[in-house]
């Protein structure tokens, strides 16, 4: 198969992206393409494969797949990528516009022009908090807020949010100590989490700024997460340690994701996304 994409990244988070309005692509070729585009050896490389496609209840869609080819709900770095490419390649008139995920719709104000958009804003809606719908297992109907989390030898302390995908938050003293190669793929296929979770280490600088670093469910270790961000904020903000409705700078290893919780309202997340390749994929799919 010869398959057109378009390699682009939020904040070196980067993907695969396949236009749907142009392609077509079978159900059962999804996972083992992401498998196969994302090999930097064999494929393109990059974190994962993302969809855009035509949405009966939203101007754009997207599909979000991790380099193990499993599908995720909703991804923040992919959000800002298909916002980007729908403006640039006029998927979309309008400079604010929505888009569907398997967790629900968005809605994204792109910044720049036709020619070359260079920041993102998206509305990413209300995180859920309910331990049953990160999903975490344990009491129903509470909130997972720096609950002692037995990790091996270790007694760490878990603030679990969802932004349609799972996160478990951990605050530490020094990022750089963090325990995410040993801790990282052990938490995240832990059985508390029945759907697996993304792990966050966060060291906060400030009350408005913040060192992140993530292993993410599907992927492992990435440069940024753009819905971690989202949840390691809004964490910060229920342990006390940020406050509401203001602008919190979290420092990726890839870069700065802007994000505000706005008091019982939506998460906003404002930062870049940047093209950086295009071509023909090669593919000798055996079905
Ligand atoms: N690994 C995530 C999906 C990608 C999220 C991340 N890349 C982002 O920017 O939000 C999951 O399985 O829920």
């Amino acid at each position: 198969m010869e398959i057109p994409f378009v390699k682009l990244h939020g904040l070196k988070n980067s993907y695969i992206f396949i236009n749907l309005f142009q392609f077509q692509l079978e159900e059962e070729m999804l996972a083992p393409l992401a498998i196969a585009v994302a090999d930097r050896d064999t494929g393109i490389g990059s974190d994962g494969l993302i969809l855009i496609h035509p949405s009966e209840t939203c101007d754009v869609g997207m599909r979000v797949f991790n380099l193990d080819g499993s599908e995720a709900m909703n991804c923040g770095n992919g959000l800002r990528c298909v916002a980007k490419y729908a403006y640039e390649n006029d998927l979309v008139e309008r400079d604010t516009f929505t888009i569907q995920t398997k967790a629900g719709q968005v809605e994204a104000k792109v910044h720049g022009s036709k020619a070359h958009v260079h920041e993102v804003t998206v509305d990413m809606g209300a995180p859920i908090l309910q331990r049953e719908l990160i999903p975490m297992l344990g009491e129903a109907g509470q909130e997972v807020v720096d609950e002692v989390f037995e990790a091996g030898e270790e007694q760490l302390h878990v603030t679990a949010v969802s932004m349609g995908n799972p996160h478990a938050v951990f605050f530490v003293d020094n990022i750089d100590e963090a325990p995410l190669y040993t801790q990282g793929p052990v938490i995240t296929k832990d059985l508390r989490f029945p759907e697996g979770v993304n792990v966050e280490f966060i060291e906060m600088v400030s009350n408005k700024e913040m060192h992140f670093r993530v292993w993410e469910r599907g992927s492992g270790v990435t440069q940024a997460c753009g819905t971690g961000a989202c949840a390691a904020v809004v964490a910060a903000i229920q342990n006390g340690k940020a406050p509401y409705g203001e602008e919190v700078t979290v420092h990726l290893s890839g870069g700065d994701l802007f994000i505000r919780w706005e008091k019982d309202g939506s998460v906003w997340m404002r930062g870049a996304a940047e093209k950086t390749v295009s071509g023909t994929f090669y593919w000798e799919h055996s079905a």
